[in-house]
């Protein structure tokens, strides 16, 4: 069996989850090629402590490594990672999907080379059914998220509104919008909505208020679709990883549609 040859863009959260599991042999008929991280010497050191051989190199030298990039980096540098990848037309799972929005010419690339894009469910549920309902008409997509304040800081809309999220002692509504507004003033934060948004109505029709809220402890997502299909109502509170903007479940989402890739029997769409 050809293996599939995977980098990782970004030794974070979900990066070195990702290397372990790969790299440990985990997923049949894949190997870690290369990692790309934004201090070298920090990731050689790191990957020499957990035993795993992969190099450390340029973002650009990806294509001539891998077949598959995962962009698990911050959201400001998915132009770099997708680029080269899609350029040779090749596979980019793409992780920080709000980033997509304001950017559609790297869909455009996938397009003129014959690479493709994916968006994992991340730390979401029912894309599947969204995707499904989205063949049929669907009527409205509406999702909630609360998160623990520390979860939100740093946001770009939230120092713009002059937002203190060490203030807040009680459930607060921080932002109601589109998909699209929100991923530009969330851009660590909600890349969940996006991916809701390309699945069904787009990132203009598919709308999330955001709370911050210092009684939860998980990153609570609720979302509410009214289709002519099906009615869907779902939530999942995600554990956070080590860092407390991002579920641990997202890293086991990729590891998962990794393993679909080439799986004898495959379930879900
Ligand atoms: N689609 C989804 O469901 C979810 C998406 N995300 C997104 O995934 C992305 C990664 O999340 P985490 O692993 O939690 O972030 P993280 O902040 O833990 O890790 C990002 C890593 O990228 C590295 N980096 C910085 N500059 C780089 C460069 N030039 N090249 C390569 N690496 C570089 C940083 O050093 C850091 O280790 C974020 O954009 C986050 O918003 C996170 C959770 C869910
Ligand atoms: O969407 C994101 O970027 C992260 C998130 O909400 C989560 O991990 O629950």
């Amino acid at each position: 069996m050809t293996t599939t040859r995977i980098a990782i863009a970004g030794l974070g959260a979900i990066g070195k989850t990702l290397a372990k599991r790969i790299a440990g042999g985990t997923i049949p008929g894949t190997t870690l090629a290369c990692v790309a991280s934004g201090d070298a010497a920090k990731a050689r050191a790191w990957l020499d402590s957990e035993g795993i051989t992969a190099p450390v190199v340029e973002l650009a030298a990806f294509p001539d490594h891998a077949d598959l990039a995962v962009e698990c980096a911050p959201s400001a540098i998915i132009e770099e990672i997708c680029g080269p990848m899609l350029k040779a037309g090749k596979t980019v799972m793409v992780l920080s999907c709000g980033a997509l929005l304001p950017r559609p010419q790297i869909i455009e690339l996938a397009k003129a080379h014959g690479g493709q894009i994916i968006v994992p469910t991340g730390a979401l549920l029912g894309l599947d059914a969204v995707t499904a309902a989205a063949e049929g008409t669907i009527h409205s997509v509406k999702m909630t998220t609360r998160k623990p304040p520390r979860g939100l800081i740093g946001a770009p809309y939230l120092i713009e509104k002059g937002l203190d999220m060490d203030k807040i002692t009680a459930p607060t509504l921080i932002f109601s919008g589109s998909a699209r507004e929100a991923a530009k003033g969330f851009p660590a934060n909600v890349n969940v909505a996006v991916a809701l948004s390309l699945a069904g109505i787009g990132p203009d029709r598919t709308t999330i208020d955001i709370w911050a809220d210092p009684s939860v402890t998980r990153n609570c997502h609720e979302i509410e679709v009214d289709a002519d299909s099906a009615k869907l109502s779902l939530r999942i509170e995600n554990i956070p990883s080590e860092n407390p903007k991002t579920g641990r479940i997202t890293a086991l989402s990729v590891i998962a549609a990794l393993r679909k890739l080439r799986a004898p029997l495959r379930v879900g769409t």
